[in-house]
């Protein structure tokens, strides 16, 4: 679709450049039936949107949008199987990871529900080994630590969950420590390996392409150590590496074997990936029965998106809305601040879901866009982010899109026997009182305090800076599978109305050729590189104090 003399498109654009003349205060005034229409309450999640530069016309303008584009047709392609990812031809079936075994998808005549579960059940396999302390190194000690090797999807996904739901680790026979090496400078291996016993230590090579050159700097890095430990290298393999990839024939290459390979599939994208064998560091550390629990999470939400009209839709409410921010609005920021801890990782997973998604310029028939797409997206734990990034959000010059997110209970549970646990539900409610006072101060500014008085121009808040709340019942692994879930499937809604291909990532690949052509003149002897003059100098003085 184009945005070019489109009936829909000029009438958003309307209605954008006159509630620009507004705020949301007025809107308040003169909708106070806004949190009927604009809050929305479905089983364990309740979003609410009231605090958006929206009214009802820009609503049902965006439903319109929505409508024009197919969105519920393109929603069916999506969960069926279609080729949805154009560019490289094939499905993105996510939500197919989080099928019941009962249920079945024909994709190219196979049940690729089969598939799926047959992967779980190797999963399943290996937890359970290890969890009873079966699976055991080459001196005969059972494992300890899991190391999880890998990048991008293959690390940001399982280290998120495993960080928000460590309340939920199971207990098992023997005592697993949890560590996640990504980054390719060598910076948190090296200091790792220092502390870890090689008899011990069980390394989850974690690659869909099993090619990334981060991940096998580190893998080999790993390898070494463990040689140093240990000089069977067959040995090595069998009792302290996994790998998890789409290709098998590379992990095999790579020299993992057969039994220690899980496998995915190419229909399945690096950041979605997270439900695959990909999250076997979230299985080993909550245990089987929680993974499930957050696969059926994910699925409700997956069934939610597929079959409740539009209107009432939370993955696609939260697809409009950001449409309508960054598009129409030009808001091109948009921050999540999570109101607990545990979902401190939340923003950093959410910028690849979204950015690496979204942050395109080309529809999928090749041509440029002429509007905004993905925002920029960044975000921390909300309290603390109080005390670092608030003040530009409150008086910068820049407008900035939110989105709180907070658990209603917590601690109600805990049996830490220490007699604190009352003093810890006070600390979530003042955590509580806090998301719903930014978001209040965000929205309305110096309005929400009654007084007059003229105020110096440093203590005056605009408001006017648009929110979402999404308060969850609880978090636990169940809500934990549908927030992400309904964020994935945000990402999708998006794109699709955007019309670009949410499922490729062609922009992270010529920095990988680069950076090949210039590793190759740092280890050579000459500087040969026939690069711009900036980056030849900087190379000569590498090379020359290197
Ligand atoms: O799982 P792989 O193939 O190692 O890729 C890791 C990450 O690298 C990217 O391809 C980007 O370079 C991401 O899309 C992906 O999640």
């Amino acid at each position: 679709m184009t945005s070019d003399n489109n009936k829909i498109w000029k009438k958003l654009n309307c209605l954008a450049r006159s509630v620009e003349q507004s705020s949301i205060f007025d809107l308040f005034e003169k909708e106070p039936e806004r949190a009927s229409r604009f809050l929305l309450n479905h089983s364990i999640y309740h979003l609410d949107f009231t605090k958006q530069l929206i009214n009802q016309d820009i609503f049902e303008g965006l439903l319109e949008l929505a409508e024009q584009s197919d969105l519920e047709d393109k929603i069916s392609s999506l969960v069926t199987g279609s080729s949805v990812n154009i560019s490289e031809g094939r499905p993105a079936l996510h939500s197919a990871l989080r099928l019941p075994e009962s249920d079945s998808l024909m994709v190219n005549g196979r049940n690729l529900v089969k598939d799926v579960h047959q992967t779980l059940n190797e999963v399943e396999r290996i937890v359970s080994k290890v969890h009873k302390g079966q699976w055991r190194g080459y001196s005969g000690r059972a494992i300890t630590d899991i190391i999880n090797i890998g990048v991008g999807g293959s690390d940001l996904g399982p280290f998120m969950v495993t960080n928000a739901l460590k309340d939920f680790k199971t207990s098992c026979k023997v005592d697993l420590d949890f560590h996640f090496v990504s980054s390719m400078d060598g910076t948190q291996i090296f200091k790792l390996l220092d502390q870890l016993n090689p008899e011990t230590c069980l390394f989850i090579i974690s690659s869909k392409s099993f090619t990334t050159v981060d991940t096998f700097y580190n893998a080999n890095t790993a390898m070494e150590w463990m040689l140093g430990a240990c000089s069977n290298k067959k040995l090595v393999l069998k009792q302290h590496f996994v790998g998890i990839s789409a290709c098998p024939e590379k992990m095999k290459f790579w020299g993992i074997p057969e039994q220690n390979q899980l496998l995915f599939w190419e229909w399945v994208g690096g950041r979605f990936s997270l439900w695959s064998a990909i999250g076997l560091p979230i299985a080993l550390s909550i245990g089987m029965d929680n993974f499930k629990e957050l696969l059926a999470g994910a699925h409700e939400m997956d069934k939610h998106f597929a079959k409740t009209p539009l209107e009432k839709n939370l993955p696609v409410i939260l697809g409009l809305v950001g449409i309508w921010n960054a598009t129409f609005l030009s808001i091109n920021a948009h921050t999540v601040l999570p109101y607990d801890g545990r979902l401190q990782y939340l923003p950093n997973y959410l910028t690849q879901l979204e950015m690496e998604s979204n942050g395109k310029a080309v529809t999928e028939k090749g041509d440029t866009v002429k509007f905004k797409t993905c925002p920029i997206l960044w975000g921390d734990i909300g309290p603390n982010a109080q005390h670092a990034f608030y003040q530009l959000l409150h008086q910068g010059t820049q407008k900035v899109s939110c989105d709180f997110i907070a658990p209603i209970k917590r601690y109600h549970n805990t049996k830490n026997g220490s007699g604190t646990d009352e003093y810890l539900i006070k600390q979530h409610q003042l955590s509580l009182a806090n998301c719903l006072a930014q978001s209040r101060v965000l929205a309305f500014g110096n309005k929400v305090v009654s007084s007059n008085d003229e105020l110096p121009a440093h203590k005056f808040y605009n408001g006017n800076q648009p929110s979402t709340t999404i308060l969850i019942d609880e978090l636990n692994p169940r809500s934990l599978g549908g927030l992400i879930a309904m964020y994935e499937h945000k990402v999708y809604v998006m794109a699709m109305i955007w019309g670009i291909n949410p499922f490729d990532q062609w922009g992270v690949e010529l920095g990988k050729v680069i950076a090949d052509e210039i590793l190759q003149a740092i280890q050579s002897d000459h500087n040969n590189l026939k690069s711009d003059i900036s980056t030849n100098s900087l190379l000569d003085i590498i090379k020359a104090k290197a």
